[in-house]
């Protein structure tokens, strides 16, 4: 017994909180399931994007643990990022990182989250060959942050956040079959996470993917972590749980190990209708926790509640608690990027429709996160430069359908695109300005992406001959003219008064020019030569 009656137990998951969210939003009728609600709440397990690990950023004494003490990249060859307390060497010591602190505080400021001045770091042991020390350190009983919460843009919701903890990441293990050995990688030891822990309420697999998102494009946004799921960075335990309208929640099993947004939404659902078919035919749901088999959409039994692994948690007597006061958040606070939500409500203020709002923020959420919490540029601090001094609505136009297009095409992401804002300002301004054609711009834009040119879009667009060609120019009278003579149909219905046949002799001479004819002027031209 290490402690365990002098530490408070928890709150029986759920009790308080679900009833509260259950009067707030009952009755969440769904036709995929008539006279059942759905009940899912959600422990993000996030890897923090900090240059160290969580408590071995000191041991810089003998040569092997030098380079150890950065976090590592899930590429990097296995056990190359190691330091000694990783490895849990007799004789090491923990000592907190203060960036991982800070990138945590970060993230409880964006959720709205009142962070502890006191916390604490405890020990939950169990054996498993990637954790040396036989116990993962973490804020069991008194996490940095509790309460706030995060609302659901496109689901009109809001799921509360019922705590923030900071802990260790474990190490890997993967088992060889042929060769009956496990190997294990200590790279990931140690990293520093955040577990956030939602209240139970979202309502569908829908609302948890759009929460998982959320929070993933809140991360990333305040810098904090890459929120990765296929690459590991962001991993999520999904509860589940399902009760008939008007009774009180039922009890919840835990799926393990989701590697996607996708196969999330998908384990909820399989795990809704399990759990529903075992009540209609009058069994009863146990508490477990359950994994997730991707070929056949289901969850399996990985353990039941009587197996539950008794942690035997108790303080951490190598750390001292955590105290953070109140000037060091107001100075976080005070430097807090644009979180999504007000950059959705600033973008739609200035006239950008819903639809370009969210191509803009969804490209934004997959930006790189430096490390220490280095914010990238994203899709939207793109569009703030482009549309310095010019039509937001034309701007937005041709950077969600026109650039990302092009990169979409060529299957190349945004943080590849080679164009500066300074470029694709003048490309627009020689449209806006007529001096090119919107069917030039875009082959002009093609050939910027073609050839990662640097140079001024109008010297370029001069060098390949992209200018419009305007009035008074023998070009266009000429292209006028062969059009005249090759649809003589057009050319008398014209002079018997069908004005609209011009239109299509202006598509013959577009053509001929290869979109650089202003399409004004060539209509004009023909009109002058008709007559
Ligand atoms: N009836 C319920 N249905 C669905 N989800 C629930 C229900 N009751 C609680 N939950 C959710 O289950 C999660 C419980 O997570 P928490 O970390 O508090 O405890 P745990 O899962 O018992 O512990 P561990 O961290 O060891 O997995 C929370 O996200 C909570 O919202
Ligand atoms: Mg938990
Ligand atoms: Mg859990």
């Amino acid at each position: 017994m290490l402690g365990h009656a002098r530490v408070p137990w928890k709150l029986a998951p759920g009790v308080r909180c679900s009833r509260l969210a259950h009067t707030l939003r009952a009755n969440h009728e769904d036709a995929r399931w008539p006279g059942w609600n759905v009940v899912v709440g959600i422990e993000v397990h996030a890897q923090i994007k900090s240059r160290t690990k969580l408590f071995s950023s000191q041991y810089l004494c003998t040569p092997w643990t030098i380079v150890s003490t950065w976090t590592s990249d899930y590429s990097l060859p296995p056990n190359t990022r190691v330091s000694a307390y990783d490895a849990a060497f007799p004789g090491t010591l923990p000592r907190l990182n203060p960036k991982c602190v800070e990138l945590g505080v970060r993230t409880a400021v964006a959720l709205n989250a009142q962070v502890q001045r006191r916390s604490a770091f405890d020990r939950k042991h169990y054996f498993y060959a990637d954790l040396p020390a036989g116990y993962q350190i973490t804020q069991h009983y008194a996490p940095f942050a509790t309460g706030g919460g995060l609302k659901l843009d496109r689901k009109d919701a809001f799921v509360r956040i019922k705590q923030i903890q900071l802990e260790q990441d474990t190490g890997k293990s993967t088992f060889e079959p042929r060769q009956h050995v496990s190997f294990i990688d200590l790279n990931r030891a140690g990293t520093g996470l955040m577990e956030i822990v939602s209240e139970p309420d979202m309502r569908s697999p829908e609302e948890a993917g759009e929460y998982v998102r959320a929070l993933q494009a809140l991360l990333r946004s305040v810098g904090s972590s890459d929120g990765n799921m296929e690459q590991g960075s962001l991993r999520c335990d999904v509860n589940v749980s399902v009760h008939r309208n008007g009774s009180p929640f039922g009890t919840r099993c835990e799926i393990k190990n989701l590697n996607s947004v996708k196969f999330m939404m998908v384990a909820i659902t399989s795990e809704v209708r399990r759990q529903i078919d075992l009540l209609e035919s009058g069994q009863s749901v146990a508490q477990e926790t359950r994994g997730f088999n991707e070929d056949r959409a289901e969850t399996y039994l990985l353990r039941s509640k009587e197996d539950a692994p008794d942690y035997r948690y108790m303080p951490d007597p190598n750390l001292p608690p955590l105290l953070i006061d109140e000037a060091y958040i107001t100075q976080i606070r005070d430097k807090m990027p644009e979180l999504p939500d007000a950059t959705r409500a600033r973008l739609q203020d200035i006239g950008l429709s819903r639809r370009d709002t969210d191509v803009l923020m969804d490209v934004d959420s997959g930006r790189e996160v430096g490390l220490d919490g280095e914010l990238g540029k994203g899709a939207v601090a793109y569009f703030d430069q482009v549309a310095q001094g010019r039509d937001p609505k034309v701007v937005v136009n041709w950077i969600t359908h026109e650039l990302l297009g092009q990169l979409a095409y060529r299957k190349e992401t945004f943080s590849e695109n080679p164009i500066s804002a300074e470029q694709m300002g003048e490309l627009i301004d020689l449209i806006q300005a007529g001096k090119m054609t919107g069917t030039s711009g875009k082959t002009l834009l093609r050939h910027m992406l073609d050839t990662r040119s640097s140079g001024e879009p109008s010297k370029l667009a001069e060098q390949l001959s992209l200018l419009a060609v305007r009035e008074d120019n023998t070009s266009l009278e000429k292209w006028c003219t062969d059009a005249i003579a090759a649809m003589p149909q057009e050319a008398e219905a014209f002079r018997k008064g069908n004005m609209n046949v011009v239109n299509r002799m202006v598509g013959r001479v577009m053509k001929a020019s290869r979109g650089t004819a202003d399409a004004r002027a060539v209509r004009d031209m023909l009109v002058k030569l008709l007559q």
